[in-house]
């Protein structure tokens, strides 16, 4: 029989998957280590049951004892899973920017989750680093692992993430790229790596509100740095012990919606349900591939979670439009003269036509303005219900005036492509309705209430 003993059995040996769209135009072979393919659907799985193992050998977890972690969430996932595989209890503090989804995952395993507020500094008694530190102070028998310090983090990638890629690209790998947030990864897999060929470039990827980049370069741990963002998972405010400056070569920022975007790229283009800051290696990885890598190089990127954990973001169109990720699609003239399905005549009025049987038109259409064409059906004019109106009130005797006496200027003419927000803006008292001809060479007419409708669809 073939079979695991234990759920934490199938940690690691995850597969490399060649990147071929998102890539195109970029030199050399690129591949991502779907680390999703993890129990706990994370590359942190690897780490804490390396933790909670290194922890019974030292004796700091002991038979039926608590594990208190402050985490993103993934290392919550594994650390839960190695849990339930050897009887421990769980507790987690989560900052409140991260995904519903997590602690609800947490939750579903198990765990007790503390949500505390994001944008405190670390060392407020309310940060989950801080919450964390002062339950394990208060709770018998109870580990605090402290992911970004303990250097089991680090060693469990050098042991396994490291060789596996190693195996995998059989000694070929040129270039190795990860979203930095602990350091784990970064660390004990470029430590591996450059062990095995010291020219393997390392790229460490950050994101904008975080200190790693500017630290790097520098050697000063600069404030202005921070501010709260919203990629999950990479990033720090603080310098964990578990980031390595000297084994990660480069680090690159990448945006919060460079890294949603390509996120919703991998999975629609690659196949690649993946997490946000997927999205942060691969964006990262690929704007230096595109300036680096030649034919030979192998670039691995590793792609930490999957993408059911943000649902409800980034996967989410009204969340990306709403953070200004997604552009809005305006509907354009086109789009107005589709929905309308005007492929009839457009509806005119002659300009010898008299203005009792104008309004009859009027009336009988329920409409309120009308294009006027003389004989050659050139449009020459507009007639709309208030100016009639109008004109009538000041001499009843209209009625019976040609349309010509009484018509206003024409209608604008605007391009097919004009989007709903230029629409409205040349629609007013004055132009109550605009003409578009199409690529058939008929024409159109867009009233406030198509503007309306188009709108608000
Ligand atoms: N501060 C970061 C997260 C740091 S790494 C934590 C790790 N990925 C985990 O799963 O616990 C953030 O803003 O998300």
């Amino acid at each position: 029989m073939q079979y695991y003993n234990s759920i934490i059995e199938t940690i690691g040996n995850t597969p490399l998957v060649k990147l071929q769209r998102v890539t195109k135009g970029i030199k050399g072979t690129i591949l991502a280590k779907v680390e999703y393919f993890n129990p706990g659907n994370s590359v942190k799985d690897r780490m804490a049951i390396r933790m909670v193992e290194d922890a019974e050998k030292d004796g700091t977890l002991r038979p039926g004892g608590t594990i208190i972690e402050g985490t993103s969430g993934n290392t919550g996932m594994g650390l839960a899973l190695a849990a339930i595989a050897k009887g421990y209890k769980c507790i987690f503090t989560m900052a409140d920017k991260q995904s519903q989804e997590k602690i609800d995952i947490l939750r579903a395993v198990g765990a007790e989750v503390v949500v505390c507020p994001t944008n405190v500094l670390p060392d407020d008694p309310r940060s989950y680093y801080s919450v964390a530190r002062k339950l394990n102070q208060d709770i018998p028998n109870s580990l605090y692992p402290n992911q970004y310090d303990n250097p089991s983090n680090a060693i469990a990638h050098y042991e396994t993430t490291g060789p596996e890629i190693w195996q995998q690209t059989e000694g070929r790998i040129t270039h190795f790229a990860t979203g930095v947030g602990t350091g784990g990864t970064a660390s004990g897999t470029s430590k591996y790596l450059k062990e095995q060929k010291a020219e393997v470039v390392t790229l460490g990827i950050d994101t904008y509100g975080s200190v790693f980049k500017k630290y790097k370069e520098t050697g000063i741990f600069d404030e202005k740095e921070i501010f709260p963002y919203l990629t999950e998972g990479i990033g720090e405010d603080i310098l964990p012990k578990n980031v390595d400056f000297d084994l990660i070569d480069h680090f690159i920022k990448v945006t919060d919606k460079d890294a949603a975007i390509m996120t919703r790229r991998l999975a629609r283009e690659e196949g690649l349900f993946v997490g946000w800051s997927c999205g942060s290696a691969v964006h990262g990885a690929l704007e230096y591939a595109r300036q680096y890598l030649s034919d030979d190089d192998v670039m691995v990127i590793i792609l930490p979670d999957h993408g059911t954990r943000y649902l409800n973001k980034i996967y989410n169109d009204t969340w990306m439009k709403d953070h200004g990720f997604l552009e809005r699609t305006y509907a354009t003239a086109r789009d107005i003269v589709q929905q309308k399905n005007s492929h009839g005549a457009l509806l005119t009025v002659r300009t010898d036509t008299k203005i009792d049987e104008a309004i009859s038109l009027l009336n009988r259409e329920s409409i309120s303005q009308l294009p006027v064409v003389n004989a050659e059906q050139e449009v020459v004019g507009s007639l709309t219900d208030s100016v009639i109106l109008h004109r009538l009130i000041e001499n009843p005797e209209v009625r019976q005036h040609t349309v010509e006496e009484v018509m206003d200027k024409p209608f604008k003419f605007v391009a097919l492509d004009s989007t709903v927000d230029t629409l409205s803006s040349l629609i007013d008292r004055e132009n109550k309705a605009l003409l578009v001809r199409d690529e058939a060479n008929r024409v159109h007419i867009i009233t406030q209430a198509d503007l309306l409708a188009a709108m608000t669809s």
